[in-house]
């Protein structure tokens, strides 16, 4: 293809929105390859005031229907994590917040047809999320996304301050499930179960192998398929670590002081 849509500023999708749960505001809302252009058109600003979500900060999108609700709207919810605008204390990286715009799709009088809208928004933008280049012609259908990526957990529920557990159901799962990543949970019950484990995976099966852990699990991990007769096939796998350990040096030397976070890990895989 010799068109370098990555650079492009070339408008995909354009379209007039309200959103929730705020009733009579209404959004302009241009997707390009870069980002989602957001206007207000209602109330009328007083300056030309845009924002635009960057992609590279979003992780998921997913449609909706207020529950028990008669009306004809459909909705797309955006999830993304950009830096907080202040850094939390002098000499620390910025962090990174959740943020959640929500749309409605209220051009037609018809769920479905407004369904339709929001499932075509929602796969533009979970398409460009994982690097899917299209053009404005491009006909968007959900054929267009690949498959959904599938990572293996390994979390030692006694690493740190033994809390890996909480702080993977609270933390970790919910962006997951915002990325739409299947994934396998599995906890270690002892030393070197990671290492056995990973021993004998299918390599084919998996996208990347996360730790929740300290810096011993991935340690066993990196062991673990260095120790497989196609070692050099099995170390090319995408490794991440969630830091959940006492001393947690590694995910700080590679995550904290590049200043990414757990998207890093779902991006790459
Ligand atoms: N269920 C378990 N019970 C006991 N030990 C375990 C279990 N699961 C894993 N382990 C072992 O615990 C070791 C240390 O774990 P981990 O590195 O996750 O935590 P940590 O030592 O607290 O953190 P850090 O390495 O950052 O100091 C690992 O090398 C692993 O072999």
């Amino acid at each position: 293809m010799s068109r370098n849509y990555k650079h492009s500023s070339e408008t995909l999708l354009h379209g007039e929105f309200g959103v929730y749960p705020s009733k009579g505001v209404r959004y302009a809302l241009s997707l390009t390859h870069t980002g989602l252009h957001i206007q207000r058109l209602v109330p009328k600003p007083e300056d030309d005031q845009r924002t635009v979500l960057p992609i590279l900060d979003m992780v998921g999108c997913h449609t909706m229907r207020s529950c028990g609700s008669s009306d004809g709207f459909a909705y797309f919810s955006i999830y993304s994590y950009p830096l907080k605008k202040k850094k939390v204390a002098v000499g620390s990286t910025r962090t990174r917040q959740r943020l959640v715009r929500t749309f409605r799709v209220d051009e037609a009088s018809d769920f479905k047809q407004n369904q339709v809208i929001a499932e075509k928004w929602a796969t533009a933008i979970k398409c460009l999320i994982r690097g899917v280049l299209f053009s404005s012609d491009t006909e968007i259908s959900t054929t267009l996304q690949p498959k959904p990526r599938r990572l293996m957990l390994l979390l030692n529920p006694c690493g740190g301050r033994g809390n890996a557990l909480q702080q993977c159901h609270s933390n970790i799962l919910p962006i997951i499930t915002e990325a739409d990543i299947s994934y396998n949970l599995i906890q270690t019950e002892r030393q070197n179960h990671a290492r056995e484990l990973v021993q004998s995976i299918n390599l084919e099966e998996w996208d990347g192998i996360v730790v929740i852990s300290g810096d011993g699990l991935l340690f066993e991990v990196v062991n673990g398929l260095m120790e497989r007769s196609d070692w050099e096939d099995a170390i090319k796998m995408p490794i991440g670590i969630l830091p959940c350990g006492s001393g947690n040096a590694l995910a700080g030397a590679i995550n904290y002081n590049a200043g990414y976070g757990i998207r890093t890990v779902l991006r790459q895989t």
